[in-house]
């Protein structure tokens, strides 16, 4: 189930009316959502995805907005929203903010080629490079600061040895990183996993769902990319991925001797981010509409995975 609001197609037809977008010839409901209600709108002249937000979340969408059109202004593969004969992007549709977006072709890479890595680290880099002069500001909402709030929320749930490693890490990321950062700084994606590319092929067509957009450290985000694209189902390492996304994002945007530094605690930080926000989906805030959770031991065996065998330092 992911269409959590039903939309009639005298609606959308009325809602096209707005841009210039065509007529409308098919709607579909998009059943892989996991948060907001998508459709797929075609109409005699193209193909959009029509999102409608469900989580209340629509003071941070002209963020979204903002950094969608600055990425797409600076030719970036993104998808970003089309603006109505007002120049307006943000809409409201069945009393639900909604924008309307291109759709891009392609399928998630889920089991992705070196070409595919390639390609996810060379846009990500030029993305940072770019992004740190994007000028809005959404600080970091899932930082250390996060992780240290909401912990103790879920030890209750944990068995002894998962509670000692999350409070061991937690500890550890606090003294290590601590919460004001001297590391290079712009806007971030956020949650840049397989499912959030679309491929043709090993052509990256381009980049979704930007919801967790913020800014902070860059090296947060590519930390994100790194555990979910260059882990196996042990959570270790796939050498030859992680060599072809870093390589290929220093190539857009080099490190600094500061972030070579960071390199190993943040995988740690971010595998700890995801392991935590899968659990309080689970046990502390499951959201209203019945959903099939994400695993959070993913995540748990990937942050151990990090502790105990490390990863190569980033290449030079
Ligand atoms: N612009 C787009 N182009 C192509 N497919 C899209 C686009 N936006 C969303 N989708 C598809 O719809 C699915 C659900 O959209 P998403 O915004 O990720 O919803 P949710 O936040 O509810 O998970 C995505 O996984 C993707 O397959
Ligand atoms: N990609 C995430 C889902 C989105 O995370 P959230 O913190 O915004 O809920 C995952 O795989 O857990």
């Amino acid at each position: 189930m992911a269409v959590f609001t039903p939309l009639s197609e005298t609606q959308v037809i009325a809602f096209l009316e707005r841009f210039d977008a065509g007529r409308l010839v098919a709607l579909d409901e998009v059943s892989s959502g996991t948060e907001n209600s998508t459709f797929f709108v075609t109409t005699d002249r193209q193909s959009l995805v029509l999102t409608l937000f469900e989580q209340g979340e629509s003071e941070e969408l002209p963020f979204f907005v903002e950094l969608l059109d600055f990425l797409a202004n600076h030719e970036l593969p993104v998808a970003s929203p089309l603006h109505d004969r007002e120049g307006k992007a943000l809409q409201t549709l069945a009393n639900r903010p909604a924008l309307l977006f291109p759709r891009l072709s392609g399928d998630h890479p889920m089991s992705p080629t070196l070409a595919q890595c390639t390609a996810i680290g060379q846009l990500l880099g030029k993305m940072h490079d770019l992004s740190r002069s994007f000028p809005g500001s959404r600080p970091n909402p899932r930082d250390l600061r996060w992780i240290g709030a909401n912990h103790p929320k879920v030890m209750a749930y944990l068995s002894e040895e998962d509670q000692q490693l999350m409070l061991d890490r937690f500890d550890s990321l606090e003294s290590h990183l601590g919460y004001s950062s001297e590391l290079p700084q712009g806007a971030l994606h956020g949650d840049l996993f397989r499912d959030n590319a679309m491929f043709e092929g090993d052509r990256l067509t381009g980049l979704i769902d930007f919801y967790n957009g913020c800014t902070g450290d860059l090296l947060f985000d590519l930390a994100i990319l790194v555990n979910d694209w260059c882990s196996d189902e042990n959570g270790d390492i796939i050498d030859a991925r992680y060599r072809a996304v870093l390589e290929n994002y220093m190539a857009q945007r080099p490190f600094s001797e500061d972030e070579r530094r960071a390199w190993p605690k943040m995988l740690q930080l971010t595998a700890l981010r995801y392991w935590l926000s899968r659990l309080l989906v689970i046990y502390v805030d499951p959201p209203a509409h019945s959903l099939t959770p994400k695993d959070p031991t993913q995540y748990r065996d990937i942050l151990r995975s990090r502790v105990e065998r490390g990863a190569p330092e980033l290449p030079r």
